[in-house]
């Protein structure tokens, strides 16, 4: 059986990358690069998700999606807010 990974287990792993400060980790590098190029990733990957909804299978948005809110937990990371700090605000 294969399981799904979920939002809150995403955070989890890349908090813990982000800990210890994992060699070899996409997630470390891009907290290094810092808030200005993550930002700019979120910009882009939010424009992905727009072209692919409105010009590509339902499948290829989800996949941009997943991508955008990986960006967004690396920005979260970036700034040391947990999902609670978030989650308040749903
Ligand atoms: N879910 C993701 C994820 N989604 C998106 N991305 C990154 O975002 C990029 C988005 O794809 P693009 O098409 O924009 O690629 P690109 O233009 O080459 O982007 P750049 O890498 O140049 O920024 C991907 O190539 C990944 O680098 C992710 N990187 C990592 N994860 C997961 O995060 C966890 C930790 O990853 P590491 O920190 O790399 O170990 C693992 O479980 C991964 O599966």
């Amino acid at each position: 059986m294969t399981t799904t990974k979920t939002f809150d287990d995403l955070f989890a792993e890349l908090s813990e990358k982000a800990r210890l400060r994992e060699p070899g980790s996409g997630t470390v590098a891009r907290l290094d690069a810092g808030v200005h190029e993550i930002g700019k990733k979120i910009v882009e990957e939010a424009a992905e998700v727009w072209m692919a909804a409105e010009h590509e299978p339902k499948a290829a948005a989800a996949e941009e999606i997943s991508q955008l809110l990986y960006h967004l937990q690396v920005m979260m990371l970036a700034l040391d807010l947990d999902l609670t700090d978030v989650y308040r605000h749903l």
